[in-house]
């Protein structure tokens, strides 16, 4: 328990409710309302409205003419009788009847509309329009547009609420004079996922996103048509399609699944199998031949249902739980079985061929506020039928995910497969390790809030078949790999260190030491110089699998613009576009500019974004995983635009264009006032934080721990990245080293690893 949370039960203030009361309103496209039955009431479910259709309907007093829909819900109350003990002139009825409405009469009340991500095209920029404008049908919203508009995108164009779509114009038109093709339509994808105006763009850009499929000009319909196959194609592997963002429907005789069952290499399969799989110990080849009865049995005309469908396999770090996944998946394919490859973090899902992040896959909400909901793909839909039809489900680092999105993939493919077995009967392989960073729990993170948030304190945990992986295969060294299970599972003894050195601070902290292997340094520039001495740093290639780990990201700042002052090419400082994300009763003029540039929060690069080319970096967002730009991901810089930075991947020559995003935030901790920054998504990668490092083999390696750790799993982490103890270095205060071995704080949540256990 934090002092924070000590003082608040100390003082006996409430430990639930909230006031004022927060409400948050649906927002969905028409025809495509959620809607929650119990079997047998499907009809009535369906003929009831739901909020927005009420507010749609509310009645035709002058009153309501121009209140929009937020301000409904916090000034008014629908009820579906009338309400007996209202005076007469405060009731009123609704367009259609059925529905009164009276003023709300006590407690204030914050409504919000369900927030929607920008990839979601449509939906988004629906959003977008009902937060801003009053109306009474979604044909109100259209007609913002102009008589002939029929997207919510060129309505939100018209009313200027897209104030970017210019720049989103010139970062396609820049990227032009350097790529082609099906390179320029991979940024067209792009920039749809992070909310571009797709349809205003493609009217504009369309030729330049076609000309490499021109054969003449009598055929440039068919090309238009195939670039945008093409466009839906890339929008698809993401979760959504060309109609989400308003532009033109094709007809594509090539399915998801048609195109999963021939996206590989067979003979790129086979070589992965028969490299690996004589090659797993006694225990991955167990797990290997369980997966394989269960897939199997699914498989049988008549499945046999005795072995339990769902794995959880625990394996600490560097056992070689993604390697099994690989090879699984690998030996799957190979016999046309298709699988399907989700993590929780975009960077560990690029460990798979097809990866992608559990929620861009099963399209799960960002936030999990309704306990029976379901996920956003419809059974019907491409990738309702790919995911039906695939025999086996790899779920990695679920350890990291809210327990709240297995339940809804419990709930969602039940509903798909039309069976009560659990997970709708479908082989499902969830892989992660307890002892390594836990889910973030939003607002707080005492122990209980993030036991209670993980998979473990789910009821789905005790039907899951649970299989380890015990042997060490990235550390070989089998001394190395116990102490690192004694961290992990908070076994190693504690030892009492002073505080701080002040006179008079007799503070304590219990500390435990680490293998005295490992050596350690007092001093930034040889930490820097034992992972990136010069003649690696001026090979970004090189300093790819390298990387130096902090606890905190100020550390990770300064160590970086270190590094960066060491590159021998010219720096360049890139500015951010800030401004204030005002909502009805914010006061802009309270909030100074240089206020906003000085602004900063987790995951959003500053206003001055200090880059030179050669830099190795990392994107801050799930931008495109087709092309592996995931939030983590590293990337090298080849060349710095005014609208767009030229990239690649380490190791691979194809370069890329990044244009600038926009990041929501709030301007302070808890603050509901929201600002917007408009800057590139990336960060100097040299030294990065210990959570961004989970899932990574890195071969040369460094760990600051000038401030200590203070997360479950942290030190765990870090320390079981390297392949030996003798290959990481450590930066410590003088006053945690005792007989030249280091000590460090080392946080376990006892719960998580011993229900685990348990
Ligand atoms: N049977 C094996 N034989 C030889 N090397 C192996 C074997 N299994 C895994 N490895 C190697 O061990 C290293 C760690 O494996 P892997 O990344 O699969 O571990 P992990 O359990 O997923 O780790 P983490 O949880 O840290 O992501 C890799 O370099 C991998 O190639």
């Amino acid at each position: 328990m934090g002092a924070s949370d000590a003082a608040w039960r100390i003082l006996e203030f409430d430990l639930t409710g909230r006031d004022p009361t927060v409400e948050c309103v649906p927002v969905h496209l028409d025809g495509q309302r959620i809607v929650s039955y119990r079997r047998g009431h499907e009809d009535e479910a369906l003929a009831k409205d739901g909020k927005l259709e009420w507010y749609f309907n509310r009645p035709a007093a002058e009153v309501f003419d121009n209140v929009k829909y937020a301000d409904f819900y916090e000034n008014y109350r629908v009820h579906t009788k009338k309400p007996v003990r209202a005076r007469e002139h405060d009731v009123w009825e609704s367009v259609s009847g059925g529905r009164f409405v009276t003023r709300r009469q006590r407690g204030e009340c914050v409504v919000r509309l369900f927030w929607v991500s920008p990839h979601r095209g449509e939906l988004y920029y629906l959003r977008l329009l009902l937060s801003n404008f009053p109306c009474r049908s979604y044909a109100d919203l259209y007609l913002l547009g102009g008589p002939d508009c029929k997207t919510f995108q060129e309505a939100a164009c018209a009313m200027g609420l897209l104030d970017n779509e210019k720049e989103y114009s010139d970062a396609l038109q820049e990227a032009h004079t350097f790529l082609l093709g099906n390179a320029l339509r991979r940024m067209f994808v792009l920039l749809c996922n992070i909310g571009a105006p797709a349809a205003v763009l493609w009217e504009q850009h369309r030729d330049i996103l076609s000309e490499d499929l021109f054969e003449g000009d009598e055929n440039r319909e068919r090309a238009y048509n195939q670039a945008l196959i093409q466009i839906d194609r890339g929008l698809r592997r993401g979760g959504s399609n060309n109609v989400m963002h308003g532009l033109p429907d094709v007809v594509d005789d090539n399915t998801e699944l048609g195109r999963e069952r021939t996206a590989y290499s067979m003979d790129a399969l086979k070589r992965e199998v028969d490299e690996w799989l004589p090659r797993l110990s006694d225990e991955q080849r167990n797990v290997f031949n369980y997966i394989k009865l269960i897939v199997q049995q699914s498989q049988s005309a008549s499945p046999i249902t005795t072995s339990p469908n769902a794995v959880f396999l625990d394996a600490p770090g560097g056992c070689g739980k993604t390697l099994l996944c690989r090879v699984i998946t690998a030996y799957l394919r190979l016999n046309k079985t298709v699988v399907i490859c989700a993590a929780s973090s975009g960077i560990a899902a690029l460990n798979y061929d097809g990866g992608r992040t559990a929620h861009s896959t099963f399209g799960f909400p960002l936030e999990i506020t309704d306990p029976r909901g379901v996920w956003s793909h419809t059974n019907g839909s491409q990738r309702g039928q790919f995911i039906k039809a695939a025999g086996l489900i790899i779920y990695d680092e679920v350890t990291m995910a809210d327990r709240g999105l297995i339940e809804m993939m419990d709930r969602s493919l039940r509903d798909l497969m039309g069976s009560t077995r659990l997970f709708g009967g479908k082989p499902v392989m969830f892989c992660g390790d307890f002892r390594q960073l836990a889910p973030i729990v939003k607002g707080y993170h005492n122990e209980g809030d993030v036991v209670n948030a993980s998979l473990i304190s789910s009821r789905l945990w005790g039907f899951m078949k649970k299989m380890k992986l015990t042997v060490g295969q990235r550390c070989t060294d089998p001394e190395y790999s116990k102490h690192l299970l004694e961290i992990g599972e908070g076994r190693a003894p504690e030892h009492t260190f002073r505080l701080s050195n002040v006179e008079g601070d007799e503070r304590t902290e219990p500390l435990i030491a680490i293998d005295r292997r490992v050596s350690h340094t007092y001093n930034v520039e040889e930490l820097i110089a034992h992972v990136f001495p010069d003649e690696v740093l001026q090979n970004p290639d090189q300093c790819a699998d390298r990387a130096i780990l902090c606890t905190h990201n100020i550390n990770v700042a300064a160590t970086n613009e270190l590094i960066l002052g060491q590159l021998e090419t010219e720096e360049r400082e890139l500015l951010s576009a800030d401004s204030l994300a005002l909502e009805a009763g914010d006061q802009a003029d309270l909030y100074d500019i240089e206020l906003l540039h000085q602004t900063t929060a987790k995951g959003v690069p500053p206003h001055v974004l200090k880059l030179k080319t050669g830099a190795l970096c990392m994107i801050m967002r799930n931008l495109n995983s087709d092309d592996g730009l995931v939030n983590g991901a590293k990337v090298i810089i080849v060349q710095i635009g005014a609208n767009v930075i030229l990239i690649r991947r380490p190791g691979s020559p194809e370069v890329m264009a990044l244009p600038r995003i926009t990041f929501k935030f709030p301007i302070f901790d808890n603050s509901h006032v929201q600002m917007t920054r408009r800057q590139f998504p990336l960060q100097i990668a040299y030294a990065m934080s210990i959570h961004k490092s989970q899932g990574q083999t890195i071969r040369r390696c460094a760990l600051d721990l000038r401030s200590g750790c203070f997360a479950h799993g942290q030190l765990y982490v870090a320390l079981s990245r390297v392949p030996s103890p003798e290959s990481l270095l450590i930066l410590t205060p003088e006053r945690r080293v005792r007989d030249g071995q280091i000590y460090a704080r080392n946080i376990v949540y006892k719960n998580l690893i011993h229900r685990n256990s348990g």
